[in-house]
């Protein structure tokens, strides 16, 4: 395949949920699995609900996913761009003037389903006269502007719902310039659709029917429509519709209850598919793996509980060079790493058992006598991993102990804590004089 430029293009009208994020994914992924461009595109036009700090908010998220974007574009900088498309479409008579208000529509509508009709747009503005509109300028109205669709039927070759048509007589021709004369959607898409080379628009399913007119109007401007995959929209697991504007399941809470963006990727990129949901470690592995043929058309759910098993077999088998920058601990080693990796929920308690393992910390003492001993038997340096098993061996010849006898009060002296990683591989990376001081009582 030739390789595809792919866009993603949120309102910046609120922040970011994990349904954006598959649509922006699975772009991504499409985009890297073939040598291919992504494009990040603001749709800002809407400028009383368009925000500053939404667009920073969609940016960080972006980058917190590890989805680069290799350009990026404000529609509200391409107004003048979008008008010249008006015009082009005025001048072939495809944008025409509507001057109904919305409850005139909306009465129409009615009258038409009482009838038992579809209600498509009977374009009566088409048959005003010039004294009509005369009159209704006059009236102080201002019009807004419907594209004229050919009544022929529209078919593309949906990469995820397979051959979808509709023909141009079922739809109302779609408003693209509202009263105010502010763009919708629609025409603005397409324009920048044609100028940044798009070869493939991947969506969510609620633009489906989008299409049709956006196809008809790539060709009304000269262009050839690029191919389309639209997504079910993701639920949460009740069924219930995410919106931006709601702040459900928001990437930036997320982000901030310290869940691992690896995690998200390798649920997002394969819920819905025929691949088995497992933990990837990178974007590189996710795109190896794309492939259209595997997305089916159920509707996928979000299970936050699922994310939260998936975020923990990610920590647990992350390597050591996956987290170091990440674990804001400037001597980590690799051995710290091993150690307490099976014992964390998120990246963040490592500096609970960094504590642990190598700052001061005040002992647990049980049986101060019985702790008193143990220190006593302490092997000499150097430590290893079977060194706790002749320590505690040690300690039980001396004192008779066994079992959570012997080894729960060391493991309180030693870590303070009831749980923790296995004690042979955290003895060795406290060392002797800590472990010893902290089986004395003392802190270390
Ligand atoms: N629940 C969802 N699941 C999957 N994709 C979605 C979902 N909601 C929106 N999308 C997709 O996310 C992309 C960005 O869309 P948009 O900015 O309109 O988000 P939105 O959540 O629909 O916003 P709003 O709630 O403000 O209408 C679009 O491709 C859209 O189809």
């Amino acid at each position: 395949m030739a390789s595809p430029t792919v866009r993603f293009a949120p309102s910046p009208t609120g922040l970011l949920h994990v349904g954006n994020a598959r649509v922006a994914l699975i772009n991504w992924l499409f985009a890297k699995a073939n040598g291919g461009r992504f494009i990040l595109r603001l749709d800002d036009t809407d400028l009383e609900r368009s925000k500053p700090e939404f667009v920073a908010a969609i940016e960080e998220d972006l980058g917190w996913l590890g989805l680069a974007w290799d350009r990026k574009e404000f529609q509200s900088a391409r107004l003048d761009r979008y008008h010249a498309a008006a015009e082009r479409l005025k001048a072939m008579g495809r944008l025409y003037p509507c001057w109904e208000t919305a409850d005139e529509l909306d009465y129409k509508r009615k009258r038409q389903m009482a009838r038992g009709k579809p209600p498509v747009y009977d374009r009566s503005a088409l048959t005003l006269s010039p004294a009509d509109i005369a009159k209704l300028e006059a009236e102080g109205r201002t019009p807004h502007w419907r594209f004229k669709l050919d009544h022929e039927d529209v078919r593309w070759d949906d990469l995820v719902r397979g051959a979808s048509h509709y023909h141009g007589a079922n739809l109302s021709d779609p408003v693209l310039i509202r009263g105010d004369a502010s763009f919708l959607y629609t025409l603005p898409s397409v324009v920048d659709d044609m100028e940044f080379g798009v070869t493939h628009i991947v969506r969510g399913e609620d633009h489906v029917t989008n299409s049709a007119p956006q196809i008809q109007l790539f060709q009304a401007l000269g262009g050839v429509a690029p191919a389309f995959a639209h997504l079910p929209l993701l639920t949460g697991v009740g069924g219930e519709g995410l919106s931006k504007r709601l702040g459900s399941g928001s990437l930036r809470e997320l982000r901030e209850r310290g869940v691992e963006a690896m995690a998200l990727n390798s649920m997002l990129a394969k819920l819905g598919s025929s691949d088995a949901i497992e933990i990837r470690h990178s974007l590189a592995d996710l795109a190896t793996e794309f492939a259209w043929s595997k997305f089916g058309r159920g509707t996928p759910k979000f299970d936050p509980a699922e994310l939260e098993r998936l975020d923990a077999r990610l920590l647990h088998s992350a390597g050591f060079e996956e987290v170091r920058d990440r674990l804001d601990i400037p001597d980590a080693d690799e051995a710290f790493w091993l150690a307490i990796r099976a014992n964390l929920t998120q990246l963040s308690d490592a500096a609970l058992w960094w504590a642990i393992c190598r700052a001061e910390l005040a002992p647990v003492i049980e049986d101060a006598a019985f702790t008193e001993t143990a220190a006593d038997l302490l092997p000499p340096e150097p430590w290893d991993a079977g060194t706790w098993s002749l320590f505690t061996e040690a300690v039980k010849q001396a004192t008779g102990a066994k079992g959570k006898a012997l080894f729960h009060p060391l493991r309180m002296a030693l870590t303070g804590r009831e749980n923790g990683p296995e004690l042979k591989t955290l003895l060795p990376l406290m060392g002797r004089a800590r472990a010893m001081s902290r089986l004395k009582g003392q802190s270390a």
